[in-house]
């Protein structure tokens, strides 16, 4: 066959195959409507199953593969279709359009903010980009800054999330999990990372260096390049900052942000030492109610996957589905169970839209838990 008689053939499959698959939809419909009056749930394993086996069953073996992902795309476009028709508590839809409402148009210039460390640490620098007037509020744990929130105490909370060499702040990440307080502002920030020592000390006299975890996983080759040298994680690079100014010794640096070597009058020995120049931090700032301040174009959301073949292909297909960029995905151990994963997604996707509404509530409806985290702008 020539191209333009293949091309022909293929425009009246497409257009054939778009009038049955409209009908199969309309059709999806009658059947949501007759399991709501029988009170039976959308999804039907066994149905789904035979339809697969019989499809497999007629196919070419090289194109099974391809005709059970066409069926399974079909039946679960079926079911989420149906998820739509039915009316479901709008609870989750309701709470975001109630956010819409209440929040004032503009993020406000001044709050009392947890963060964690010591004065000079990134979360602090983090705060300050955040908000023109904060008033600071230094916790020693990650958890605190979540507790201080909870509590009341403060307004907000700012915590890194994710770092661009190094990889996601795990700690945070089962800390959402557990406290799921909605982000109300993302941040991206530039980390340089500097080595940091008394007044006075030469770099070859330093045998420990100090700093927080993540700092030292983004100046390994660096720390690799000088083996004679002792690494000390400790709670923060501010507080490992503050630690060698107060220290006796005189063998002992810090990785730590330039703006502590002013704040504890410390020489800088060695300045951008991390791996690499691109090297970003991105920060979250939480809050106990849920803010959704004009212009949010990111959604952060939480949802348990089940050990199915293609489960995470099917959310991953409702995002596809209306355009949406997934920026960030993150699987976390659920606690208690057996190699069973909580996932995290940042979408770039906005609740001023009627259709990401539609498929939040779908989300929500179950069965599977599902947490929405806030939309956001990300400076
Ligand atoms: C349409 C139905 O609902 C769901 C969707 C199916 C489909 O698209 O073929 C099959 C089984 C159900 O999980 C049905 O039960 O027939």
């Amino acid at each position: 066959m020539e191209l333009k008689d293949c091309r022909r053939r293929i425009d009246e499959i497409n257009s054939e195959m778009e009038r049955l698959f409209l009908e199969r939809m309309e059709i999806s419909l009658d059947v949501a409507a007759y399991k709501q009056e029988h009170h039976l749930p959308t999804f039907d394993p066994a149905r789904e199953r035979e339809i697969l086996r019989r499809a497999r069953e007629k196919a070419p073996a090289g194109l099974a593969p391809y005709v059970s992902h066409l069926f399974q795309q079909l039946m679960e476009m079926g079911r989420s279709y149906q998820n739509r028709s039915v009316p479901c508590e709008e609870t989750l839809t309701g709470q975001i359009r109630a956010a819409l409402e209440n929040t004032p148009k503009l993020f406000p210039t001044d709050a009392v903010v947890a963060c964690q460390g010591v004065e000079g640490a990134y979360s602090q620098i983090a705060v300050n980009r955040l908000f023109q007037y904060p008033e600071v509020v230094y916790c020693p744990r990650f958890e605190d800054v979540f507790r201080a929130v909870g509590a009341g105490k403060c307004r907000y909370g700012v915590l890194p999330i994710e770092n661009s060499s190094y990889g996601s702040v795990n700690e945070v990440y089962d800390l959402m999990k557990q406290y799921r307080f909605p982000i109300v502002r993302g941040l991206k920030l530039r980390i340089s990372h500097n080595l940091l020592a008394k007044r006075g000390t030469a770099p070859g006299d330093i045998r420990e260096i100090y700093s927080h975890g993540q700092a030292i996983g983004q100046c390994r080759a660096f720390l690799a390049a000088h083996p004679e040298i002792k690494v000390t994680p400790c709670a923060n690079t501010a507080v490992a900052a503050k630690m060698v100014s107060e220290s006796e010794r005189r063998d002992v640096a810090a990785i730590s942000s330039r703006e502590c070597a002013s704040l504890y009058r410390l020489d800088i020995l060695s300045d951008a030492i991390s791996d690499s120049d691109h090297n970003y931090t991105r920060f979250i700032c939480i809050s106990k109610e849920m803010e959704i301040y004009p212009g949010a174009s990111r959604i952060s959301m939480m949802a348990e996957m089940p050990h199915r073949p293609g489960s995470l292909n099917a959310l991953l297909s409702k995002f596809a589905m209306l355009g949406l960029n997934l920026t960030k995905i993150e699987s976390r151990p659920i606690l208690g169970r057996e190699f069973e994963f909580k996932f995290y997604f940042d979408l770039e996707a906005s609740v001023y839209s009627e259709e990401v509404l539609a498929l939040l509530s779908e989300l929500a409806a179950g069965p599977e838990p599902f947490e929405f985290l806030g939309s956001y702008t990300e400076l």
